[in-house]
């Protein structure tokens, strides 16, 4: 068996078209949305994220605001970031690029931005609201790779309800949340979360109907781990050096091999990135058409 691909790149292109049309009728309107990110620091992979939602922006219409701190800021001057896009009436949503340089507090900054404007859906009142949520709806915005991972597997078609997920990895963007979605009544799919912590990983990953592996360590979810037919989700991904040439490359968290045993698989790269991409954009449309009634 070779899986099949779920492949975000493309499904990323068609949910961009969408959201350009939506932009447009924004724009009608005398609504212009507007992406504001905070950067702090010089790592290459964070740069490269911040500029990517940039493009994404001019490419579907929205404007976008940077805020570009060097790596020496201070606590003081990344909540001044903050506090500009809070007040600027121009950045309709906006995202502080995790993770932030040693000496910042993360969780303090996060709980600085106004949860009106928080396009990645991780203000306490955002995260609060997916946690007393369980059956109706959401209209505040979701964490952007849960809502990815989500939204790969519905435009491909594979239903969850009674699927027993093995979430690998508890990080505060993708693992912590997104068994919070995947438990919702209208997905209705059975969760275990699993962290660096968890005895016997390969048992609880080998049990799994589907895995969503996002622990950020290159290949922890090796083919013997997956169930024959599984649905796989490759999210997490790590720059690690090429023995042979010595230059970075991606990997991700899920091994070599693993196409061969698995039904569905989301290449990484290529899979789910390519969807947290959109689905920043689609949090951003969500809350200026909700701005403006
Ligand atoms: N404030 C946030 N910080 C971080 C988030 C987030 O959602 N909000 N997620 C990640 C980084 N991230 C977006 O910020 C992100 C990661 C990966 C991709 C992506 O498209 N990856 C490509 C490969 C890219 C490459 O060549 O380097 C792929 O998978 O095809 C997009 C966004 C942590 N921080």
């Amino acid at each position: 068996m070779t899986a099949q691909t779920l492949d975000g790149k493309a499904t990323a292109a068609t949910i961009k078209a969408e959201l350009t049309e939506r932009v447009t009728a924004l724009r009608e309107r005398g609504i212009t949305p507007g992406l504001g990110t905070v950067l702090v620091g010089d790592d290459p992979g964070s740069k490269a994220y911040v500029g990517g939602k940039h493009r994404d922006c001019a490419e579907v219409g929205i404007s976008s605001i940077r805020e570009d701190l060097p790596a020496d800021a201070s606590q003081a001057d990344v909540e001044a970031a903050v506090a500009r896009l809070n007040a600027d009436p121009a950045c309709t949503g906006y995202i502080v690029q995790l993770p932030l340089p040693k000496g910042v507090d993360a969780n303090r900054v996060l709980e600085l931005i106004d949860p009106g404007k928080d396009a990645d859906g991780l203000h306490p009142t955002n995260l609060g609201r997916l946690v007393l949520r369980v059956a109706e709806e959401i209209t505040s915005p979701l964490p952007c790779t849960p809502r990815a991972v989500l939204e790969l597997l519905d435009r491909y078609g594979i239903d969850l309800a009674g699927k027993d997920v093995c979430v690998v990895g508890r990080g505060t963007t993708v693992g912590r949340s997104i068994g919070l979605l995947l438990t919702r009544k209208t997905i209705n799919a059975t969760v275990t979360l699993t962290h660096t912590g968890t005895r016997d990983l390969a048992s609880h990953v080998r049990n799994a109907d589907v895995i969503v592996a996002a622990a950020g360590s290159p290949g922890i979810v090796t083919p013997d781990m997956v169930k024959a037919g599984a649905v796989v989700l490759d999210v997490g991904v790590s720059r690690v050096e090429d023995p042979e040439t010595g230059k970075a490359r991606l990997r991700g968290d899920v091994a070599d091999g693993a196409a061969e045993v698995a039904s569905w698989l989301s290449p990484n790269p290529g899979g789910v990135g390519p969807m947290t991409r959109a689905m920043l954009l689609a949090n951003v449309v969500d809350s200026a058409e909700r701005q403006a009634g």
